[in-house]
């Protein structure tokens, strides 16, 4: 039996992963996080104290004691200005990955042990393992469709070691069927949207709260001007829509290909292999952090270059430090700087990193 906190979002996911705690027989605390609540008003629907009613409704109905934790300073200083300063400098943040590692089962996790639990566990779709050598391993989820893991692959071992992921090992349905045994108010609700803590706001209008726009140009790969846009850190690398020029070829769509942050122009190409800038087999990847052991770079493993991508084989080369080369074996569409390269080997998790440099 352990003492243990969890992670109580007011969602399905860690409603089920407490009450399968406690059906586990550990001794259970619900704790809701309270990171962001929407003081400045920006649009778009905040819904944490909707959240937090549900989270502590949740305790109530298991007989659980639960807190609710300020955390919004950290927050602020770890995510939203990570978060800024990432669009600010037009690369492309993931605060949901960063979120895990930070505030999770960061501060998070610093506060539980100081307060004597043992545990951090949370409603991901991932799955632990404790290895012979004693260290902590993760998985995939059990549900290929819910696997979570990407969002870990910066966890430290010391980190990994305290967590626990309890629905990790069950399919979605079964998921809801544990908050349905417990008759949960939570059994039926949505699955959240949105990025980590921040609701159902839109990416764009956070965004546009924090840096002002800065219209300049849209040209193709020639200089010629195709239209205009609001701001460079507005756009991803890849996207087909929302740049607002129309293709003149028939289903050939036109895609940002670069930003030319000197002139402050976006770059648009057709989506297809040839378009120069579009595709990339080699990047640099830094802040590399791995969780077991240092990679065995003899090994053929495969990269996620982000949430829900298809694993692809690669190979890494040690540059210094917390840097490798990454070589892909086929090129890759649309990688972007900021973003995160999540290793695996087979469908254990190695670690990850940021793309810092592309091509
Ligand atoms: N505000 C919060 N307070 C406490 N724990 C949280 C909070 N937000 C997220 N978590 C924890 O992190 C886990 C993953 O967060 P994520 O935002 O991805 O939720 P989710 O997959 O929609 O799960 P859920 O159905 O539990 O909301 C949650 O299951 C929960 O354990």
């Amino acid at each position: 039996m352990a003492k243990v906190l969890v992670g109580l979002s007011g969602g399905v996911d860690s409603s089920a992963a407490a009450a399968l705690l406690i059906e586990q027989g550990h001794e259970v605390t619900g704790a809701f996080m309270k990171n962001w609540i929407n003081a400045e008003g920006l649009p778009g629907d905040c819904p944490w104290e909707r959240d937090l009613d549900d989270a502590l409704a949740v305790a109530r109905k298991l007989g659980i004691e639960f807190r609710v934790i300020d955390l919004i300073d950290q927050y602020k200083a770890r995510i939203v200005d990570y978060l800024v300063e990432g669009y600010r400098s037009g690369v492309t943040p993931n605060p949901d990955v960063w979120c895990n590692r930070e505030m999770k089962f960061g501060v998070f996790l610093d506060y539980a042990l100081e307060q004597g639990f043992e545990r951090v566990a949370t409603g991901h779709y991932a799955r632990r393992r404790d290895l012979a050598t004693g260290q902590a391993a993760i998985l995939k989820g059990a549900d290929p469709n819910k696997d979570q893991s990407y969002f870990l692959s910066l966890m430290t071992q010391r980190q990994a070691s305290h967590a626990w992921f309890p629905v990790g090992e069950l399919l979605k349905p079964a998921v809801r069927e544990v908050a349905r045994r417990h008759d949960l108010p939570t059994a039926g609700k949505k699955d959240s949207q949105g990025i980590c803590f921040i609701g159902e706001i839109k990416m764009r209008d956070f965004i546009r709260h924090y840096i002002p726009d800065s219209p300049g140009d849209i040209v193709d790969a020639s200089g010629k001007k195709l239209g205009r846009h609001d701001g460079l850190h507005l756009y991803t690398l890849g996207q087909r829509k929302g740049h607002g020029v129309a293709s003149p070829r028939d289903g050939m769509a036109y895609v940002v290909v670069a930003k030319d942050l000197e002139n402050n122009r976006l770059i648009l190409g057709w989506d297809e292999a040839s378009t120069p800038g579009l595709y990339s087999n080699r990047s640099v990847i830094g802040t590399l952090s791995t969780l077991n052991e240092p990679f065995d770079l003899a090994r053929r493993i495969e990269v996620l270059p982000r949430y829900r991508a298809k694993p692809e084989p690669c190979r890494l080369v040690p540059i210094d430090g917390d840097r490798v080369e990454l070589h892909f074996d086929k090129p890759q569409r649309a990688l972007a700087l900021g973003q995160i390269a999540a290793f695996y080997e087979g469908g254990r998790l190695l670690g990850g990193g940021v793309f810092q440099e592309i091509g």
